[in-house]
């Protein structure tokens, strides 16, 4: 056995006697010739005030009781002004002051062994830190209202809608309020209850045209103050109790029209705000994050102080003084080339510019940037606020008091998210050789007792290690051809459109996308086969070691991330003999855990644990295998999944197994999470999932291989075959529009 590192087992006690020079502050001559190790030794503040020269080592006890002081004189210090609390230490070092310990020998490998100790300032610091977001451990049941912050066009209302099928699918209870909405509302309500619906114009109309946005026109300003404070009102009602109206009654129109300003106190006017519709929590037993997604430009500090007033002002009314923790989310493009391209969609899908040109529409845009433009105030880079900035599509990003789950969950979401139109495939490990001789032996036949049998037989062999049969080999290899194809066409709609491929440096890629000879992408490396496999490096396109190798084999030349689960016969779908891609295997694909159940089937796990099995008919997607896993717990090993897809520009396919795919089949259809398991994912099909420019996905099924008439068999859905469980829901066209 080897012998045991006494440092891992044992503080370290330090010798005898050490002989150690004194550091010096700024402009101090060296006392003596022992001045080598001064530098490393003065980063510390506090070693600084304590130092003596030639001092003896002391017993470990007199250590303590020299941290003690040390601690006492801090505290003192800590109220100082800055520059008075330095001068103070300084003026500490004197002979015969108390010593610090000595240096450990270790310290660049382990640092201190000391106990981390607790003094005023970094309580007071962290006290800071836990107050502006919950780290976790004692959010529960504390909401976030996320303000997004902006001049128009600068993807907002995109990363609003990210943001929102991103907590969806989280579990959370999530909602935008976007304040343009509103506008429109109230600007129909002045219609109908004026006389300008008389005029050539109607106010409505003008609502949308740039001089409605200018603050000289006051009756304008007035309706957008309006506009505001009712979302705003909307949104703290929804936080408070997950209300929203559906509709916005004529009388709390009037009320909110009655503004003349944003100030707190006005808001006490809108008391009688209809509070309709309510969404419903789809568990008794979890405690949801209400996140509210304030959608406006909120570009004035004037403005965001407001929001920050009426969140504090609820907060405080609230029950168990649940708090409001506020994200401000700035959006800042200034690449005109990016802006110019974000206008026309703006225009195209905004219904503001309804029934204008596009000469009128980009003019009129323009001018009301122009408007906003003027007045104006990015977020403060020094301010105590929660926010996250994003520079001209994440190629930068600010971060500031972003902590807890905000840092955990949400800022690498936000880092990942990309307007590329890659495509991402899903698909089911092939089918293996025990499932194709059952098939082959036993047919399928619709009665109860073969069900049973079949049932038994996939959960008895569900998580053995198995290969694929013929079939299942027959759609890995037309899923290399799919991909290929797929890549290919990719690959030439790239280099038809990029002009500059230099300049092409924008979403998550460090690397950005490289440029060759002949002006087209060259991700190759170099091929790889199922032999080393092993050793094989994860491929995307981020990876910049992938820039530079050509093709040994003259294979064709794509970026793709391969992200297989460890099964083997997932493993085995995604190896190709011609492969060019390289394969991560990832256990977070790895089908649901059935902890004590595995190798059980439902039919028995029904008559041997009746209770457990009624709670799963109840809660499918929060009941837990024992020892196990349930639905809800798989996203929290598949969000990492879901960023490291998000953040590709190249392709994406993932091999991985039923209950897996159904919650990422969710993320991407933007479907309600807690039905993900009635999604049906047969074999042999390729999800394609295409992204749409607000931020949505496009989906289209690809059957590779055909049923040859033959029943599927379903090996990985908890649901196989049972009675009275849910039954898949059968999609009956293969294109959804899931934006
Ligand atoms: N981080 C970003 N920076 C700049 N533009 C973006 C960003 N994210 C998305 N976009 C693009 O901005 C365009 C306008 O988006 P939209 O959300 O309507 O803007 P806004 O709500 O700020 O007026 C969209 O085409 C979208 O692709
Ligand atoms: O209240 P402010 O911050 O001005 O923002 C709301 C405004 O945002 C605007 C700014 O153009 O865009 P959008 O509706 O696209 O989000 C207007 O519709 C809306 O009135």
């Amino acid at each position: 056995m080897a012998p045991l590192d006494p440092d891992i087992v044992s503080m370290p006690s330090p010798p005898a006697v050490i002989k150690r020079p004194l550091p010096m502050m700024e402009g101090e001559t060296p006392p003596g010739p022992a001045t080598a190790a001064v530098s490393t030794l003065r980063t510390s503040s506090s070693s600084v005030s304590f130092l003596t020269f030639d001092e003896d080592v002391d017993t470990r006890q007199d250590r303590h009781q020299q941290r003690r002081q040390q601690q006492q004189q801090q505290q003192q210090q800590v109220s100082l002004p800055l520059t008075e609390s330095l001068l103070e230490r300084t003026n500490s070092i004197t002979p015969g002051a108390p010593s610090i310990p000595p240096p450990s020998h270790h310290y660049y490998d382990k640092g201190s062994v000391e106990l981390a100790i607790e003094t005023p300032v970094m309580m007071q610091r962290l006290e800071k830190r836990r107050r502006l977001t919950g780290s976790g451990a004692n959010d529960g049941g504390d909401c976030l209202l996320i303000v997004l912050v902006g001049l128009p066009a600068r993807g907002k209302s995109f990363i609003a809608r990210k943001l929102l099928n991103y907590f969806s699918w989280r579990g959370n209870q999530c909602q935008i309020f976007n304040v343009g909405k509103y506008r429109r509302k109230i600007a129909q309500h002045e219609v109908k209850s004026s006389e300008a619906a008389a005029k050539e114009e109607t106010v409505s109309q003008n609502s949308c045209k740039a001089d409605f946005f200018d603050d000289s026109n006051q009756e304008a300003a007035r309706m957008r103050k309006a506009a505001a404070g009712l979302a705003m009102k909307e949104t703290l009602n929804w936080l408070e109790c997950g209300n929203v109206t559906g509709t916005v009654s004529s009388a709390t129109m009037q009320t909110a029209l009655s503004f003349s300003s944003l100030a707190s106190n006005n808001t006490d006017a809108m008391e009688d705000m209809d509070v309709t519709s309510g969404l419903e929590s789809h568990s008794t037993r979890r405690q949801y994050h209400r996140i509210a997604i304030f959608d406006a430009t909120n570009t004035t500090k004037e403005r965001r102080q407001w929001i920050l007033q009426e969140c504090a002002k609820k907060s405080e009314s609230l029950q168990y003084s649940k708090r409001i923790g506020v994200l401000f989310l700035e959006s800042i493009c200034d690449d005109p080339e990016l802006l110019a391209e974000n206008f026309k969609v703006k225009i195209g899908s905004c219904p503001d510019f309804k029934g204008f040109s596009q000469q009128e529409a980009l003019a009129d845009l323009n001018q009301r940037i122009q408007k906003y433009e003027e007045r104006y105030e990015p977020l403060e880079d020094h301010s105590h606020e929660s926010f996250i900035k994003i520079f001209n599509l994440s190629s930068r990003l600010m971060v500031n008091h972003i902590y807890g789950r905000l840092a955990k969950v949400v800022l690498p979401a936000i880092m990942a998210w990309n307007t590329g139109s890659r495509p991402i495939f899903l698909c089911r490990a092939g089918e293996t050789k025990a499932m194709e001789e059952y098939t082959k032996q036993h047919g399928r036949q619709d009665d109860n007792n073969s069900n049973k049998d079949m049932a038994k037989f996939l959960a008895a062999t569900r998580r053995k290690s198995d290969r694929l049969g013929e079939r299942g080999r027959k759609f890995r290899d037309a899923l290399y051809e799919f991909i290929e194809k797929e890549g290919l066409e990719f690959m030439n709609r790239r280099n038809d459109t990029v002009i500059h491929p230099t300049k092409m440096d924008t979403g998550t890629s460090i690397s950005g996308l490289h440029e060759t000879r002949d002006h087209t992408f060259d991700y190759t490396v170099k091929s790889r086969n199922s032999d080393n496999r092993a050793n094989a490096k994860p491929l995307s396109i981020d990876d910049s070691s992938s820039s530079s190798s050509g093709s040994s084999n003259n294979a064709p030349s794509f970026p793709c991330l391969v992200l297989s689960s460890t099964m083997p016969r997932a493993i085995e779908t995604a190896t190709w003999k011609q492969n060019t891609l390289l394969v991560k295997d990832v256990s977070n694909l790895n089908p649901l855990d059935m902890g004590d159940f595995t190798g059980m089937d439902l039919y028995t796990i029904q008559k041997e644990y009746p209770e457990w099995y009624d709670q799963l008919q109840r809660e499918p997607f929060y009941t837990r295998f024992p020892g196990g896993e349930s639905y809800s717990d798989l996203i929290d090993r598949l969000y990492t999944i879901i960023i490291d897809i998000e953040q590709q520009l190249g392709l994406a396919t993932v091999v991985s197994h039923v209950s897996v795919l159904q919650v990422l089949i969710s993320y991407f259809r933007s479907t309600p999470i807690q039905q993900c398991m009635d999604i049906e994912v047969p074999l042999h099909t390729v999800f394609k999932f295409t992204p749409l420019r607000g931020g949505g996905w496009l989906e289209s099924q690809h059957v590779l291989l055909p049923n040859d008439g033959r029943d599927e068999v379903d090996s990985g859905t908890i649901w196989d075959n049972v009675d009275g469980a849910k039954q898949p829901m059968r999609q009956e066209s293969s294109v959804f529009l899931s934006s």
